[in-house]
């Protein structure tokens, strides 16, 4: 199942910057390990902003929610997410 999700990220000014640099090094590990199993299928940054459009493939509802969940940056984060389907027009099928 593909799931179009927007992170909106807005960490506190008063979090200390070592520890914002640390939760940002552990969310970019873990981002790439789902990048290479495939389950984090694209990461786009939207220009101007702290967000980002991603789009996911897994099994349910709960494995993204508990994807989502575990990101280090998911406390300071706004998450929304879209169910996608396929769309008759399409000419490649995913
Ligand atoms: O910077 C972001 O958009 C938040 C984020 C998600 C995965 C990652 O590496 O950074």
């Amino acid at each position: 199942m593909l799931y179009l999700v927007r992170m909106d990220v807005n960490i506190p000014h008063d979090l200390p910057a070592e520890q914002a640099q640390e939760i940002k090094a552990r969310e970019k590990a873990y981002s790439q390990d789902l990048q290479r199993d495939g389950r984090w299928q694209h990461i786009w940054r939207v220009a101007g902003e702290y967000a980002n459009y991603s789009v996911f493939d897994v099994e349910s509802n709960d494995e993204l929610h508990g994807l989502l969940q575990a990101l280090p940056l998911f406390p300071y984060m706004k998450i929304s997410v879209t169910p996608l389907a396929q769309h008759p027009s399409a000419i490649a099928q995913n």
